[in-house]
This record gives structure tokens, sequence and C-alpha cells, in this order.
């Protein structure tokens, strides 16, 4: 391979994006955006309503393409690459691939079909090591006891445990997560920033990305933030320098005061 043919990305970035814009009937739900993300990193994705996170989100996850720039992921241009293929190497649970699982597929096989990259049991031939590492991660999640429910049955924090297992199914080399404390009460959000800040701390983990509206569920151990608005880059970067009072303040269009506690944040208007 000559230096000309080699990938332009090495091998511990997961993502890179360079002027990728997503155009919509018209409108801008992405412009101008550059982001790259590391193997080791842990980011959180924070804005408004309609700033365009899950856009990023499914550009993230193969599910589509830009209008305009370039999209690399795990190494494979967007475009370029079988998405089939690609897919299976990325982790993710999200409400739209929550409200495309049918409701009397058991929790047990909503995780298993991970591997296939659907959702809904069809025709797929499982072998028993898939079926001990969904056990293994519905056991690692707390959901074991609710292997053979139906996922219709399953309470909101319940089910969002059972997704989280099976974004982690294939072992991926990196997960995305789009508002996945959405509708929790209170215990059962802690339990699940208490998860997500174990994972952000295992060294061998997938590089991460987290989707959120509230600042309050930001996971201790999280390295990065991106914080978007009306399809725009605040800021971006380290966690600590991104997150402060006016960056929040530019990205909510309204005057917040941040704080932080033992490594969690709050934010309040002045
Ligand atoms: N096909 C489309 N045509 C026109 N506009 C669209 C289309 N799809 C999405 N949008 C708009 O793009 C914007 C960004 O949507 P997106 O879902 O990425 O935002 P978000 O930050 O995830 O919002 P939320 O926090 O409300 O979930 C929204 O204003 C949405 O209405």
């Amino acid at each position: 391979m000559t230096a000309a043919q080699a990938p332009v990305t090495d091998a511990d970035t997961v993502i890179r994006m360079a002027g990728v814009g997503v155009r919509r009937s018209g409108a801008d739900l992405l412009a101008d955006l550059d982001w790259t993300v590391e193997l080791d990193e842990r980011w959180v994705v924070l804005g408004p309503n309609g700033a365009g996170k899950t856009t990023l989100l499914r550009l993230a996850a193969a599910e589509m393409h830009p209008t305009t720039g370039s999209v690399e992921l795990l190494g494979e241009r967007l475009g370029r690459v079988d998405v089939f293929e690609l897919r299976p190497r990325i982790g993710l649970a999200s409400p739209s691939l929550a409200g495309r699982v049918p409701g009397d597929e058991t929790a047990h096989d909503v995780v298993r079909s991970a591997g296939y990259g659907v959702v809904g049991t069809w025709r797929e031939r499982y072998d028993p090591e898939d079926d001990r590492r969904a056990s293994v991660l519905m056991d690692m999640m707390g959901v074991l006891r609710l292997a053979r429910r139906p996922y219709a049955t399953l309470s909101t924090g319940e089910r969002q445990r059972v997704l989280l297992a099976r974004a982690l199914m294939t072992d991926p080399e990196m997960l995305l997560l789009d508002e996945p404390a959405a509708g929790l009460d209170l215990g059962a959000r802690e339990d699940l920033i208490a998860l997500l800040s174990e994972l952000a701390a295992d060294a061998e983990g997938p590089a991460t990305v987290m989707v959120t509206h509230h600042v309050e569920e930001i996971p201790p151990g999280c390295s990065h933030a991106m914080l978007l608005r009306d399809g725009r880059v605040v800021a971006q970067g380290l966690l600590d320098d991104v997150m402060t009072s006016e960056n929040l303040s530019a990205t909510f269009d309204q005057p917040l005061e941040l704080t932080s506690r033992r490594r969690r944040f709050t934010a309040f208007r002045r």
C-alpha cells in the first residue's frame, strides 16, 4: 500500500468528521461540523431540543450519510464501506431503536439479536456462546431475572438496561447512547449513571458518546463534551474546559449558572 492509499485515520480514532453538514427540506440539521473521537475518550453531547444531537448520533451509528463533508467510523469512510459490516462494531441504544423492538420479543432475544444488527428474532441462528454472553450482560445490568419477559411488559428503566445490554452484546469498539436516562425515576437514573460511570472507567471499554439534555446526567468519568445549538458546535473538547456557565448559557440561550460537586453537574437560571 502506498502512503496515498493508507487509511487517513489511525487505529485509535473511532470517529472523524470533517466539514459535515446534514440538510433536509432546506434546513441545516448540522453544519460545518468537525469532530474527532479517540478510543479512550468518553463524550457527552449536550444541547436543547432540535439542536441536532440525534442527527449527529445517527451519523456516528452509520444510520445516515452527511449531505456534505466526510464521516469516518472505525477507520472506514461512510459511502465506501458496507454499513451492515460496520454496524455490529458499533453499540447503539436509542429511542428510535427501542421503538422498533416488537413488543412480544423477550428481553433475552432483544439483547441476543444485536449480533445480527436486527431487532426482532427472525431466522438468525444463535450458538450457546450468544446466549451465554446475553445472560452475562443482562446480569451485569441487573435485568437477568427479566430475561423471559416480553419487552413490552418492562418498565422504562428496565427497557433502558436491556437496551444497554444489547448495545454491548457485540463487544463494540464504540458505544452510542441517545438519552439513556430519559423517563427514569431518580433512583433508576442514579443507578444508570453509576453503571455508565463504571463503563467509562474501564480502560478496555469502548469509546462512548452519550447524548443528553441534562447536565445532571453526565456520568463521572466522562472526558469530553460537545455543546450543540441549531446544528452548530458552540464548544467542544475536554469536559472541564467546555462545561462552563458561559458556554452552557450560549447553548441554551439563557443565563445559566453551572456548578459541580463530587464530579456531578447542576445548572439553574441566574
Ligand atoms: N427530515 C427532516 N426534515 C426537516 N427537518 C428535520 C428532519 N429531520 C429532523 N429535522 C429537524 O432537525 C432538527 C434536529 O433534529 P434532531 O433530532 O437531531 O435534534 P435533537 O437535538 O436530537 O433534538 P431533541 O433533543 O428534541 O431530541 C430538528 O429541528 C428537527 O425538527
